[in-house]
């Protein structure tokens, strides 16, 4: 009798091969990783299947937040700090207490963010990160003279992709992406999941993220979720059944703080197999809600923290 590995077993052998064999190097940060160049996982979506780690915890719905906020067009981290999601916020401080040699803590930084409007548009934006290029991704008109200026509403990446599957669904030009080489030096990181394409087969339709950089014990439990999540909100937008989510990663690395992490989830059996339900069909992409998302049949042992390398 043959048994079908637990799908988060791939991911495991992955964070395995990397510990044991990956390159060691100093990286941006300075903490230090180890890491390989290329790496592909799948995970079927079926039956509303969803790709949540059960080694750890994993906070879905901050994941679902930081989705929707992208949607939103946002780049500012105050309406993440309002609903309690912290994951952006030491970027911004991290340059606040750079320029202002200020040292304030996370919590006092977080709620000047939510309490001084002034504060929160010279402090908490991120620049043009993924949200704005996403779905107002910068055009230029001609003026007169052989001058530009930029148009006031951009290109909609993702409102053109639910168009295009809906009308060609066979097409090989489904996708999207956050890497725009002309705003990248404006940007507090330059897109990790830089690029989204999909694929309709059967009345299936699947998702692809290209990551370029992976931090494998922090951020890609979110990645991986959040690809599922776009894939089955743009599935129901195209009543379209949900296929599989394929992930490839560039450069997939662990941090060399990340020890007790690896060693505690290498030690534990995956099991369980949860499945993500939408409760409502909203009327667009932009009208998704928090409350629209369940996620039901998930019995994850314990949560384990890691710090995060910024
Ligand atoms: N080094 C690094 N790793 C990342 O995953 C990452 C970045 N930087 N920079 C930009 C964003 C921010 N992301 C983050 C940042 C922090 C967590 C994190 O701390 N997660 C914890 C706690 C979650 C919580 O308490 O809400 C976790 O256990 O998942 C996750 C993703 C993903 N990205
Ligand atoms: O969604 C995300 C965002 C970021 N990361 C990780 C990958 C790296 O560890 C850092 C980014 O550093 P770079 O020097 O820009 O590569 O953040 C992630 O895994 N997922």
């Amino acid at each position: 009798m043959t048994v079908t590995p637990h799908y988060e077993q791939q991911y495991l052998d992955l964070m395995r091969r990397i510990w044991e064999e990956g390159d060691e190097r100093i990286d941006r940060t300075g903490v230090g990783t180890r890491s390989v160049f290329g790496a592909t996982m799948r995970f079927s979506l079926a039956d509303e299947a969803v790709p949540l780690l059960t080694t750890k915890r994993i906070y879905w719905k901050v994941a679902a937040r930081e989705m929707l906020w992208f949607l939103s067009g946002n780049t500012n981290i105050r309406p993440l700090v309002e609903q309690g999601v912290h994951i952006w916020t030491d970027w911004p401080l991290d340059n606040y207490r750079r320029e202002t040699g200020e040292a304030i803590d996370r919590d006092a930084f977080e709620q000047r963010i939510i309490n001084d409007n002034a504060f929160a548009a010279r402090w908490g934006d991120l620049g043009p990160v993924y949200g704005a290029q996403w779905v107002d991704w910068p055009r230029y008109e001609p003026v007169e003279g052989g001058l530009f200026r930029r148009a006031e509403r951009g290109h909609n990446q993702i409102a053109d992709l639910v168009a295009m599957i809906r009308s060609n669904p066979g097409s090989r030009r489904l996708l999207f992406t956050g890497w725009n080489v002309a705003e990248l030096a404006g940007m507090a990181l330059p897109p990790c999941h830089m690029t989204y394409q999909f694929h309709v087969a059967d009345g299936r339709l699947s998702g692809l993220l290209f990551q370029r950089s992976c931090d494998l014990g922090l951020g890609f439990a979110f990645n991986i979720f959040a690809l599922a999540m776009i894939t089955r909100m743009l599935a129901q937008q195209c009543d379209l059944e949900p296929g599989e989510a394929i992930w490839n990663g560039g450069d997939v690395h662990l941090y060399l703080n990340h020890a007790d992490l690896v060693e505690t989830q290498l030690a534990r059996t995956p099991s369980g197999a949860p499945r993500l339900k939408l409760t409502r069909r909203p009327e667009s992409m932009f009208d998704y809600r928090i409350e629209d998302f369940a996620v039901v049949d998930y019995a994850p042992q314990s949560h384990v923290a890691a710090p995060v390398a910024v």
